[in-house]
């Protein structure tokens, strides 16, 4: 039994602007943005700097938080491709709100993709270092914090199997998404040169998504929990020999010097992140707001006349897709299994009157929708799938955001 994967990915290449440096993650954000952005994948700038804020981490061990908004103007600079592109004005958070006074939990140490995505999202947030995905889950799960963030897809690998396991087996609404652009950089203590490194360590993504730099450079690859995680390793047992990779906002948080830039295999390396939060979901759509709906749908097998009949009832009501991955865990052979190879998904059904129960399914497909799960014609393509699949739970409701939000 193998679990296997197969997806439509939507993304298409488009290069980033530079930013202004001189933001600051201490000042507050500004009460609106700029951003030209295409309509699958558009452009954005952000910039911050830390601003340690000494919030406690869940289940680590006292690593420390950022505050503050990295939010900037920016305007793109090249786009190739027949993208649509239009110009969008947004107040930051979902809904309007910055985030101020909620809490926010992401997988890793102060300085991860992870945190910076979650302070893009809801900039005045307080930031919660988490040692895994699963307690990041786990704390807004219980109540312990607002809010979670986690990278479900990425330009280079498609969808993160293992974090969508994750999040099937939580009652949590997706609020809100954002795409961030991934500059991979080498980090080394102070003074020392791209010669003496024998070693790089890094998240298990990273270190993949580098695979060409580091063969280049000819050095043992060794894999730690997350990127800042790695430069936090690094700098407190002061290593000569060993650089990390990391982004350029963990170098500046951790005092270390950047040997290189941009050490991705793809020059278009985005990850796309959600925030979840505990349901009913806080965030109230505006009529007129350009809006996605993620869902599961788990069904009896034959999967290709599945995926047909799904998109005939998105197609014949005129609603685009913007996410369609298939998974089958019996038809041998076939990668992306992820955490789950071999086992069905295990999906929390939240829609029976009682305890929510976990059951498991081998056969599902992550659908994202263009359109609000209250639009009647999303509500009629449900209905529409609900007759010939075995269960539909649709995961949240929220603005979609093609802007891509960059760090450097
Ligand atoms: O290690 C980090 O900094 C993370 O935020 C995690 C993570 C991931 O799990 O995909 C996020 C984005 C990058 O692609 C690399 C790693």
């Amino acid at each position: 039994m193998a679990y296997t994967s197969s997806s439509l990915h939507l993304h298409k290449h488009l290069l980033l602007p530079k930013t202004n440096p001189s933001s600051s993650y201490s000042r507050p954000p500004p009460p609106s943005f700029v951003a030209a952005a295409a309509k699958i994948n558009g452009v954005n700038g952000h910039s911050s700097k830390k601003s340690p804020n000494g919030k406690a981490q869940i289940n680590g061990d006292g690593k420390k938080g950022v505050n503050g908004s990295g939010r900037k103007k920016a305007a793109a600079q090249h786009i190739n491709g027949n993208d649509r592109i239009h110009l969008s004005v947004s107040t930051g958070g979902a809904g309007g709100q910055d985030g101020f006074g909620l809490r926010v939990a992401f997988q890793g140490a102060p300085g991860a993709y992870s945190e910076f995505a979650a302070k893009t999202a809801l900039p005045g947030c307080d930031t919660v270092p988490c040692r895994a995905f699963a307690d990041a889950l786990a704390a807004v799960d219980g109540g312990a914090v607002d809010r979670a963030i986690l990278p479900v897809e990425s330009t280079m690998e498609g969808t993160a199997l293992r974090n969508y396991d994750l999040l099937l087996r939580h009652d949590l609404v997706v609020v809100q998404e954002i795409n961030l652009f991934v500059h991979y950089c080498l980090l080394a203590m102070p003074g020392v040169r791209a010669a003496e490194v024998r070693r790089v360590i890094s998240h298990p993504m990273a270190l993949a998504h580098c695979g060409r730099a580091l063969a280049r450079l000819g050095v043992d690859r060794e894999p730690v929990e997350d990127t800042a995680g790695a430069v936090e390793m690094l700098r407190s047992n002061r290593m000569l020999d060993t650089a990390a990779i990391a982004s350029p906002r963990a170098a500046d948080l951790y005092g270390l010097d950047v040997l290189a830039h941009g050490l991705q295999d793809e020059s278009w390396n985005v990850t796309r992140f959600l925030l979840l939060s505990k349901p009913p979901s806080p965030v109230t759509l505006p009529m007129d707001a350009d809006a996605k709906t993620s869902m599961v749908v788990a069904h009896r097998g034959g999967s290709m006349m599945v995926v047909l009949k799904v998109l005939s009832a998105f197609s014949s009501r005129n609603i685009n897709l913007t996410k369609l991955e298939v998974i089958n865990n019996n038809e041998g052979g076939g990668g992306g299994g992820g955490a789950a190879a071999g086992h069905p998904v295990m999906i929390l059904d939240t829609s029976a009157r009682g305890a929510p129960t976990l059951r498991a399914f081998p056969h599902v497909l992550y659908v994202d929708c263009e359109g609000a799960s209250h639009d009647p014609r999303v509500l009629d393509a449900i209905k529409e799938i609900e007759r010939f699949a075995v269960f539909v739970r649709v995961l949240g409701c929220y603005a979609a955001d093609s802007n891509v939000y960059d760090l450097q």
